[in-house]
């Protein structure tokens, strides 16, 4: 997945949200004029564009890049995937960790792959609820595991910074199909994503 280049970024679309964000400075009393911040239009546009890039991504397609045939069915772990998402109430940051397992079927996947994935996802406006979801059917329909298992843990700056004000409050979701239904698959996922080992 490569990621965009300003370069690349597309200019009707720019154009558009550079107005609104015009629009934004006036709102919050700035002069949209002054040296500092008169190209900030430009740059919130492009960086909203960087942020909301999952939805012109396909995760399926990066998956079935790096798919390989492999007897291997013991479990594969990849924790610790530094996510950054926006709810899709607030447009402000929510961010985290992802852990995810998967059993293989016959095939491995590349495991940088993983956390392209959850990029793929997360790159949009989301519910942290959805976001796990999506990951798990994505990662479920593709490879055809014997089992996936995804979860999130994540701070909402919505949360944080207005609302409710909570510092110390953090998010839990996860997701489970096949045989991480089973209580002793699932609690050895939990131990392996729990423990310190990098
Ligand atoms: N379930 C879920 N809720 C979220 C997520 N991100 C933000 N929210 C919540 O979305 C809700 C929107 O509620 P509203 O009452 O419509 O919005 P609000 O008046 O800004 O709410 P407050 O945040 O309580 O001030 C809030 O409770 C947020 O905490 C998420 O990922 N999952
Ligand atoms: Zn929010």
């Amino acid at each position: 997945m490569a990621y965009k280049f300003f370069e690349e970024y597309n200019q009707e679309v720019t154009g558009k949200m550079k107005q609104s964000f015009q629009d934004i400075l006036v709102g919050v009393g700035e002069n949209p004029e002054r040296e500092g911040i008169v190209k900030t239009p430009e740059r919130a546009a492009k960086a909203m564009q960087f942020l909301t890039q999952g939805y012109e991504m396909d995760a399926e397609k990066i998956l079935k890049k790096a798919m390989f045939s492999e007897d291997y069915d013991e479990m594969v772990v990849v924790k610790d995937i530094e996510l950054y998402s926006l709810c899709e109430h607030h447009m402000l940051p929510f961010f985290g960790k992802a852990h995810i397992a998967y059993i293989p079927n016959g095939k491995i996947v590349g495991l940088s792959k993983l956390p392209r994935v959850v990029d793929v996802f997360a790159r949009r406006l989301q519910v942290q609820e959805r976001l796990t979801h999506d990951i798990l059917e994505c990662l479920n329909n593709t490879l055809q595991p014997q089992g996936v298992a995804v979860v999130i843990e994540a701070v909402h700056m919505c949360m944080m910074m207005r609302g409710v004000q909570k510092q110390n409050s953090a998010t839990t979701t996860s997701g489970f199909r096949g045989q991480f239904k089973e209580i002793e698959t699932r609690n050895e996922f939990l131990k392996l994503i729990s423990s310190d080992l990098k």
